[in-house]
């Protein structure tokens, strides 16, 4: 039985730059140069292939498909660092952007985005032998990352009924906010969430800002930082997926695990150990200490308080 695959699909500006965190970190865990080659070549140890393909050449090829109404954001991956990692079919611009427009991305210039964007995805995903599922990343509070993914993820659950889909999004924070509709984006957006995908993970800048600021040691934190940040939590949670183990799951599982019931699908995510590099190399921590960090509100990835129940 060949092992799983997976197809990641980032939308929007802040989808992307979140791409650019994560591909960097699963590169450096599996061994990947900038260029796909691969390190020191172990066959027995394909702990990439759920997200990486790999060519007759031996490169690995993220299985990736970036989307975006505008087309700065992409450009920078396109003459970037990591230019040579992407398969360019695979990175997908328009001209404009959603200018924050839930309706502007669902029902103006993102519907003439969509069938090439389902057609780019088709092409990923017809290049698997065991394709499991999606897993998408996007801001809720934009034009594009709500409006355009909504009607987006309305045709992929329609195309691809059997297969899971997963997310991590980025949910408007209470205080800080860039956009003043990104409520109303959120809303709106949602409910394609609760109908379209298994199981959603959502995380705050509000949140994820803070954790910088306190427990490690930025004092100004950027966007990068953030996404980082970001990068380590979905890579954590996804280790599961790609290495060996006695907690080796499928996307499945996930579901059957973390979802009481289907619409009910927004688990939170708490992360620690938080450690500034400085500290790294002087604290040790037992199994007790981390689950007890797991539980404090300052841990947490999104500003809400659980006993309350919202
Ligand atoms: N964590 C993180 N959040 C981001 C980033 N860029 C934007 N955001 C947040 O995303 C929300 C806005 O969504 P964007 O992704 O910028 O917008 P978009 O989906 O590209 O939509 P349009 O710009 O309207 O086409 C705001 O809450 C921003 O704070 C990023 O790189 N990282």
């Amino acid at each position: 039985m060949p092992k799983r695959e997976i197809v990641q699909i980032h939308i929007g500006q802040a989808g992307v730059q979140i791409a650019n965190a994560c591909w960097e970190l699963y590169c450096l865990e599996h061994g990947i140069k900038v260029d796909g080659t691969l390190y020191e070549w172990d066959r027995s140890d394909d702990s990439y292939s759920p997200f990486f393909g790999i060519t007759a050449g031996g490169r690995a090829v993220p299985r990736v498909v970036m989307i975006d109404l505008e087309p700065t954001v992409i450009d920078e991956i396109r003459t970037g660092y990591y230019r040579h990692l992407f398969h360019p079919d695979g990175l997908l611009t328009g001209k404009e952007d959603a200018a924050n427009n839930y309706a502007r991305g669902k029902y103006g210039i993102g519907r003439e985005m969509l069938e090439l964007a389902l057609d780019r995805v088709r092409k990923v995903a017809e290049e698997c032998n065991n394709m499991e599922g999606f897993i998408l990343f996007r801001a809720f509070g934009g034009g594009t990352g709500g409006g355009f993914a909504a009607l987006f993820l309305e045709h992929l659950a329609g195309d691809y009924r059997k297969r899971s889909v997963m997310e991590f999004a980025v949910f408007p924070a209470p205080r800080v906010s860039t956009i003043i509709v990104e409520p109303y984006n959120a809303v709106l957006t949602t409910n394609s969430s609760i109908e379209n995908e298994d199981v959603c993970f959502v995380m705050d800048n509000e949140a994820v800002y803070d954790i910088l600021l306190r427990n490690l040691d930025t004092p100004r934190p950027t966007y990068t930082n953030l996404n980082r940040l970001l990068g380590q939590v979905v890579s954590a949670v996804t280790a599961s997926l790609r290495f060996e183990g006695q907690v080796n799951v499928d996307l499945t599982e996930f579901q059957t695990n973390l979802v009481p019931y289907p619409r009910i699908h927004f688990p939170l995510i708490t992360y620690a150990p938080f450690i500034p590099a400085s500290k790294a190399f002087h604290e040790s921590l037992s199994v007790a200490q981390l689950t007890n960090a797991c539980f404090e509100p300052a841990n947490q990835m999104v500003k809400c308080d659980p006993r309350k129940g919202r």
